[in-house]
């Protein structure tokens, strides 16, 4: 029989999550909590619940900048070994208690080291605490396994030293590179050896790309900087006309990104926060996934957004009507495009998320 297509069973379903924020998915206790520890007197709020509100309402700004500011917070929180090391746990359990099973969370190294660690002192903690976290979620009988992704700001200055610290880390946990932060002002080219220093090193990294800003923006991702994924590419749309008789016409680079499978993570609730898109009912994700690009669901930031993995995709399933079927394609769509060697995605694919699914499809 049908598993019904609610939340609970939702979290029953082996996920895969692409793009996810470590500074953006703490628990909101976590967040008072670090702030006592830590001396960290700029919390807007204190009590958990409060916290929590503040945040989804902060981030629900329609601007990307101003949805960014409320990252100063939970970076605050962060900047001792601690601290690290614990949201990293608390992330690898919370995801695996939401039945995600493979994960690539990022975070960016440069914004913690304000206590004084070193770049290699912050990313060996974080990694640290997802292995701590896969080990206390594996004894409460939920495996998960989380790579890292090391992100550089793109309106600063480090992304080729952060891009060698992830070559560095490859054989420890960091499966690849991305930027993130404001778009407009700050183009993907900007960061042009940082990438040519990935490629040259057979190193994967994502961009965001085509969430604040449009089609240059994906344009330069791809074809100066060699994307293997785009972060959101929601924008991609702005290269696609759908006639008054439904009839859909596709440009140059939306065709490019179809034809070569180019990823794109999509993350529903935060681009209705950021005003990626005007609202769910318009989110493109469903006129991309009826003509077949490589689509993917999302969380970005669980906290900002007040949401996690599961809840995405009931967002989905609500908006537009899928059934499991749908939700294994774009699970298994992520599993594809992950960063790990491509036996052991097959592996997710034909050991975890088949058999998964099978059991809720019926
Ligand atoms: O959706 C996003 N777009 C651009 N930048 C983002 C987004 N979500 C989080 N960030 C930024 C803020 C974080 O401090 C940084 C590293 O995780 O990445
Ligand atoms: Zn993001």
């Amino acid at each position: 029989m049908t598993a019904p297509l609610d939340l609970e069973y939702i979290r029953r379903a082996p996920k895969v999550l692409l793009h996810d924020h470590l500074d953006g998915g703490l628990r909101p206790a976590t967040v008072a909590e670090l702030a006592a520890a830590c001396g960290y007197t700029g919390l807007p709020v204190e009590a958990p619940d409060e916290l929590a509100r503040w945040f989804r309402e902060s981030a629900d700004s329609g601007s990307l900048e101003r949805y960014l500011e409320t990252f100063a917070h939970t970076v605050a929180v962060m900047q001792t070994p601690e601290g690290l090391r614990r949201v990293a746990r608390e992330c690898a359990e919370d995801l695996a208690h939401d039945g995600v099973v493979y994960a690539e969370v990022r975070f960016a190294p440069e914004q913690h080291l304000e206590g004084g660690l070193s770049l290699d002192e912050v990313v060996d903690n974080v990694l640290a605490g997802f292995r701590e976290g896969e080990a206390s979620a594996r004894a409460a009988g939920r495996e998960i396994r989380v790579g890292c992704l090391l992100t550089a700001m793109r309106h600063a200055a480090r992304s080729r030293e952060i891009a060698e610290l992830a070559v560095r880390f490859r054989y420890r946990g960091v499966v690849g590179f991305d930027i993130a932060g404001a778009e407009a002002g700050y183009p993907p080219s900007r960061h042009l050896d940082a990438f040519e220093y990935m490629r040259n090193c057979n190193a994967h990294f994502t961009i965001h790309a085509g969430e604040a800003f449009g089609l240059p923006s994906i344009h330069e991702a791809i074809a100066f900087c060699g994307a293997d994924r785009l972060g959101h590419g929601v924008r991609i749309t702005d290269d696609i006309a759908v006639g008054s008789d439904g009839h859909v016409t596709m440009g140059l680079l939306a065709n490019y990104v179809r034809d070569k499978r180019i990823p794109l993570e999509m993350c529903p609730s935060s681009n209705v926060q950021t005003g990626a898109v005007a609202s769910l009912d318009e989110h493109p994700f469903d006129l991309l996934a009826r003509m077949r690009f490589r689509v993917t669901v999302n969380t970005d930031n669980r906290l900002m957004s007040d949401t996690s993995m599961s809840r995405e995709m009931l967002v989905l399933v609500n908006t537009f009507g899928y059934g499991w079927s749908d939700l294994e394609r774009f699970t298994i769509n992520a599993m594809k495009s992950a960063f790990i060697p491509f036996d052991q995605r097959l592996a997710v694919i034909d050991d975890i998320i088949k058999p998964g699914f099978a059991v809720l499809i019926g």
